[in-house]
């Protein structure tokens, strides 16, 4: 039935939190190991959720994964990949957003892939119009079946230009997960370039793909017949790292978030400081702290990579709630983000939502009725409420503003912060929280 997360909030986060891979890449590094002909070895590799669905989802195809008990590690061999029943796909799905990227491994290594409906963080429609295009474009047939799709290559897959008309990272990541063993060379213009997909494109380069990113965001890769495995140390969660500095802020803490990783923070790091955020960088890690006095309010967009990258938006925003002054965050990567709001809203912040573009540059969501403008007013006491975790990075909003509020929150849903947290409770404990987890019962 759950559990009920009790947080007796008003004391700083203090102390050390270690962030692991990156939950945006990880399990997609281990869909790579399906186009490899020997097996491939994962390493620093999270404890969380999305991680046992792609372990879960592998294991029906085939491949074997094995955990050292150690290090975590994982190897992952697909020398036995087979076609799995959509019933045991299903059983494995979960709530995420990976299933979509296994249409090229499958098509190139069995012919055939049932992908099922998707799940992942209810932040609007989510469409899957831009994979179904790129993959028809290599010569995919897709056919829509009852809780999911089937996806085919009757005539094999080849090479193509292509032009996503967003640069979606899921979408960039099918692309090349495609294009490596298609026949010929394929273009992709419009393409994603986050931190986490030059990291895949690495793993791919060491299978033995031939992969060029240029400068205008196009990548250019030429397939191979075959693939080898890897051996990768998956780079560090980037959202994490973002998330534990505005709890830092947001309780008025002090936290060194071990792992965290300057080059893939720069635009995160501009904002901290313009709010009034400090921090240090050192070899391991960043120390992130409340700087003293009054933090400042800002203007901000969200965007792709290099911008300021839209999941660390939402525990940003409970550190503007406490900024002398308004503050206006521009969504401008999902049409529907600002729901989570709605709690902060009864815990005393001051947050209004508009559906015109009211950062710099007008987005594609505007004149659209979506409210994606968020106008933040501050400071504002925040107090204890009960509330229920909608969404990984919401979620941790919620958790954040409770521990920096007076009294007392109750929270349900915290299981979706396994999605993206490892060890979630464990850091919080050891950050001095004042957090008790009990059942629900039946
Ligand atoms: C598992 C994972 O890596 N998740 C991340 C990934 O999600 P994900 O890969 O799903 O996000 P995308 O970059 O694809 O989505 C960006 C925008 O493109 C739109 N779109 C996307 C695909 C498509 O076929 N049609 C379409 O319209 C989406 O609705 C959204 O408005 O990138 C997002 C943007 O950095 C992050 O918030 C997510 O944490
Ligand atoms: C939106 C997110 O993830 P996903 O794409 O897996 O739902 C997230 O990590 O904030």
């Amino acid at each position: 039935m759950g559990n009920l997360l009790t947080i007796n909030g008003g004391k700083p986060l203090e102390g050390r939190v270690t962030v692991r891979g990156a939950k945006n890449l990880v399990p997609k590094a281990m869909v790579a190991s399906l186009l490899g002909s020997k097996p491939s070895v994962l390493r620093n590799v999270p404890e969380i959720r999305d991680v046992d669905i792609v372990t879960g989802l592998l294991s029906v195809h085939g491949v074997k994964v094995s955990k050292d008990p150690e290090t975590g590690d994982l190897s992952l061999d697909p020398a036995d990949t087979k076609s799995a029943t959509s019933s045991e796909i299903d059983a494995h799905a979960g709530d995420s957003r990976i299933p979509i990227l296994f249409c090229g491994p499958l098509m190139h290594s069995i012919g055939e892939a049932f992908i099922p409906d998707l799940g992942g963080c209810k932040i609007g429609d989510r469409p899957i119009d831009f994979h179904l295009t790129v993959l028809r474009n290599f010569g995919a047939v897709v056919e829509k079946r009852p809780g999911g799709i089937h996806i085919s290559a009757p005539k094999g897959l080849t090479g193509a230009k292509l032009e996503l008309p967003y640069p979606s990272v899921g979408a960039t990541e099918q692309v090349l997960l495609t294009a490596v063993k298609a026949e010929g060379i394929t273009e992709l213009k419009g393409a994603a370039v986050e931190p986490e997909i030059h990291d895949l494109i690495h793993i791919l380069q060491k299978m033995g793909a031939i992969i060029t990113v240029q400068t205008d965001r196009t990548i250019r890769i030429e397939g191979v017949n075959e693939l080898s495995g890897f051996n990768h140390q998956a780079i560090p969660d980037r959202n994490e790292s973002a998330s534990w500095a505005s709890a830092a802020l947001v309780t008025q803490g002090d936290i060194y978030v071990e792992g965290a990783m300057q080059r893939d923070l720069t635009a995160f790091l501009n904002i901290y400081r313009k709010i009034g955020g400090e921090f240090e960088v050192d070899d391991h890690g960043i120390r992130f702290w409340h700087g003293g006095g009054s933090l400042k309010p800002l203007v901000l967009e969200t965007n792709v990579h290099p911008g300021f990258m839209t999941d660390w938006q939402q525990p940003l925003v409970v550190a503007l709630s406490q900024a002398e002054g308004v503050s206006i965050v521009h969504e401008t990567v999902y049409e529907n983000r600002f729901g989570f709001t709605d709690a902060l809203v009864r815990m005393g912040a001051s947050i209004q939502l508009h559906r015109e573009c009211l950062g710099s540059v007008p987005c594609r969501f505007g004149q659209r009725n979506f409210l994606h403008s968020a106008v933040i007013s501050g400071p504002t006491e925040l107090h204890g409420a009960d509330f229920d975790i909608p969404d990984l990075r919401g979620g941790f909003s919620h958790l954040i503003a409770a521990l920096a509020a007076q009294g007392t929150s109750r929270a349900t849903g915290i299981e979706i912060i396994n999605r993206g947290y490892e060890k979630f409770m464990d850091k919080l404990i050891g950050l001095g929280a004042d957090v008790e987890l009990s059942s629900l019962g039946r």
